[in-house]
């Protein structure tokens, strides 16, 4: 006697030892199955510097396996491709006049006194012109991040060094000006403080000719193809847009620039994985492959968005690390004294070798190798890297030579898996995906003892 607890148990459910022994069963079955899940649950972390193409990498995991994009996804990137369009060819137009290019939309005199160039110039003073934001739908394009990101990009007054870490509200404060009030002032702000305004002092010689007034999306369109097929002045500036910071896709938005003016015009697939929307933090995104589970987290690259990535790095079967190899001639958006492979290098350098990734498998990916067959024929690869041996324009002997200089860096005995990737051509990434999801779904089998 005396003992209060009995091991006995009359079986009725008021009975606390069932109680237990049933809230105990319940417990190990929930346990039981986050095993098995995790058994079948493969997590894929997509790493690498910005613009690289880890985005359109998980892009072109939803069309094999999310069965494309949503129709909202498609009018954003209607919106954002049509202001990066406008802006790009801003760009080109006062790239030229900094490296002191002509172009053939510069209004001349001849010796006779009369005017040439008319109509090419009315394009470009169309272009220098048009309010880029009160040409599409900023919410629909994004909203706060799509002008955070707009602001940062395009306009000349923002300090290089703040691209590194601006907020659009960190600019507002560099102005003296509160934008915190609701998203109608911020837009307001915006247009005031850095609209068109900036622009203006670019507009030489027009004061004969008849004031430009806010043009037409057709306007618009028509200046851009006008400006992009007939003045050979735009084309040489965008040969030498490694010179500055452009839209990687920008020759694909001008060649298709009617399309993009349309303001109902709903994207095709192509058009997303052209497009680009920087991605600030990290995605989450499932698929489902078989009985497996896979994971994917995109990670948004520029240095600003990288103290983010350790939260993930916790239980991750494998690292695909993309490399843009084309922009081998680059710099960094955010550091315009930082070449881009060196920044790749250093990257990959820290987690290959970090004590997080121990024994994780990488997954290199050599992306952009449509733009580096043929970049190498007109920009020598020794310029930014003097021991390379090969020839001006061998673009299998360049490819190599980045292969294995990223290879070099691994100190430690894990496998590394190496691509050569186009991340906007489906058909060969499906191929490319279709292994590496292979091969992670056997290494996790394999870690929880299944084979
Ligand atoms: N031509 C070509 N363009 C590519 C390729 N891969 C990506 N791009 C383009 O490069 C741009 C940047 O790609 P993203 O996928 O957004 O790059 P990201 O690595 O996600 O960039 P962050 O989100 O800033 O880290 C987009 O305009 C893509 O269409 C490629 O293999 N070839
Ligand atoms: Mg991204």
């Amino acid at each position: 006697m005396g003992c209060v607890a009995s091991t006995e148990s009359d079986g009725s459910e008021d009975d606390p030892f069932i109680r237990n022994k049933k809230a105990s069963d319940l417990l190990e079955q929930k346990l039981q199955q986050e095993r098995n899940k995790n058994k079948n649950e493969v997590k894929l972390l997509l790493l690498g510097a910005g613009e690289s193409g880890k985005s359109t990498v998980l892009k072109q995991m939803k069309l094999l396996h999310h069965g494309g994009f949503t129709h909202r996804e498609r009018m954003q990137y209607g919106q954002v491709i049509w202001a990066d369009a406008i802006e790009s060819m801003r760009t080109l137009i006062l790239q030229a006049s900094k490296l002191g290019i002509d172009l053939d939309s510069d209004l001349k005199h001849t010796p006779s006194g009369h005017l040439v160039n008319v109509g090419l110039n009315r394009c470009k003073e169309i272009i220098l012109h048009a309010n880029t934001l009160d040409q599409i739908d900023a919410r629909m394009a994004g909203g706060s991040e799509f002008l955070n990101e707009y602001v940062l990009k395009y306009n000349s007054t923002v300090p290089k060094k703040k691209r590194q870490s601006a907020s659009v509200f960190e600019l507002a404060r560099a102005a003296n000006v509160n934008p915190e009030d609701d998203a109608a002032e911020t837009d307001e702000f915006l247009q005031e403080k850095f609209g068109t305004a900036g622009y203006n002092n670019n507009t030489l010689e027009t004061s004969d000719l008849k004031p430009i007034d806010q043009s037409t999306n057709e306007e618009i369109a028509h200046a851009i193809k006008q400006l992009w097929t007939q003045d050979k002045g735009v084309r040489q500036c965008y040969n030498r847009s490694r010179e500055f910071q452009l839209e990687g896709s920008a020759s694909y938005y001008f060649d298709n620039i009617e399309k993009f003016a349309r303001v109902d015009y709903v994207c095709d697939d192509m058009d997303i994985l052209k497009g680009r929307i920087k991605t600030t933090g990290i995605t989450e995104n499932s698929f489902k492959i078989g009985p497996s589970t896979v994971k994917v987290y995109d990670a948004g690259g520029q240095r600003s968005e990288r103290r983010k990535w350790m939260h993930f790095f916790e239980g991750i079967t494998a690292v695909v690390f993309v490399i843009a190899v084309s922009e081998y001639d680059q710099m960094l958006f955010e550091d315009e004294r930082v070449n881009r492979i060196h920044e790749s290098i250093i990257l990959l350098d820290t987690l290959l070798n970090s004590r997080w990734f121990v024994n994780t498998p990488f997954i290199l990916f050599l992306n952009k190798v449509d733009i580096f067959q043929e970049k190498v024929k007109r920009s020598p690869i020794r310029t930014w890297f003097p021991n390379y041996p090969g020839k001006l324009g061998d673009s299998e002997t360049g490819l190599k030579y980045f292969e294995s200089l990223f290879l070099s860096l691994n100190r430690s005995n894990k496998p590394i898996y190496v691509h050569r990737t186009c991340a906007t051509d489906t058909q060969s990434m499906r191929f490319v995906l279709g292994a590496v999801t292979d091969l992670v779904i056997q290494q996790n089998l394999k870690k929880s003892g299944i084979i």
